[in-house]
């Protein structure tokens, strides 16, 4: 986890604020977000690490469950104190190819930035999570609703997905 807390020290003047939508309809809108992220360029160890441990996540999910996942995309994410993230879900429309979310804490902010997740289909709370360092969440990124609070101590951790390929005409389905 230090190396990975590392990592973000040594990029942190590289953060940039979060877009939502992919590649060129990528947009700034900090009404929904206030997050700045940092994708994964595998530009250091902790970085190469942590892809080959999801990696094995992935083909086990794969062999045990033939889920068919054929990637795994992450960032870096940073809340400072008011950042939020209010409720979606991680698909973009028209091409939902996430299928399982991970987020991975890096810290233990002492308040706020709460996951909260609600159930599907409701707006009754599933759970409410308290980021802590090495906590690792996962869940369907179409089925479940959810929000961050807003952050009052600096907060860190990755968000990732497993994603299934939905290439048309050979075309391969960028990340992003
Ligand atoms: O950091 C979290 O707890 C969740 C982040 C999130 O929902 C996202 O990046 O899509
Ligand atoms: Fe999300």
């Amino acid at each position: 986890m230090s190396d990975l807390m590392a990592d973000c020290y040594r990029i942190n003047p590289h953060f940039s604020l979060a877009g939502i939508g992919r590649l060129n309809n990528q947009q700034i809108d900090s009404t929904i977000r206030k997050d700045k992220t940092y994708w994964f360029d595998g530009s250091s160890q902790a970085q190469k690490n942590y892809q080959t441990a999801m990696e094995g996540i992935r083909t086990t999910l794969n062999r045990c469950f033939f889920m068919g996942l054929f990637d795994y995309e992450c960032h870096y994410a940073k809340y400072t104190l008011g950042d939020f993230y209010k409720k979606h879900v991680d698909a973009f429309k028209g091409r939902s190819n996430r299928v399982f979310t991970t987020v991975l804490y890096l810290n233990t902010p002492q308040q706020g930035g709460e996951l909260v997740i609600y159930k599907p289909k409701s707006k009754d709370i599933e759970i409410t999570i308290r980021p802590t360092a090495g906590t690792l969440v996962l869940f369907e990124s179409e089925r479940f609703v959810h929000e961050v609070l807003p952050a009052v101590d600096e907060r860190y951790s990755i968000a990732g997905w497993f994603r299934k390929n939905t290439s048309i005409s050979g075309i391969i389905d960028p990340p992003r």
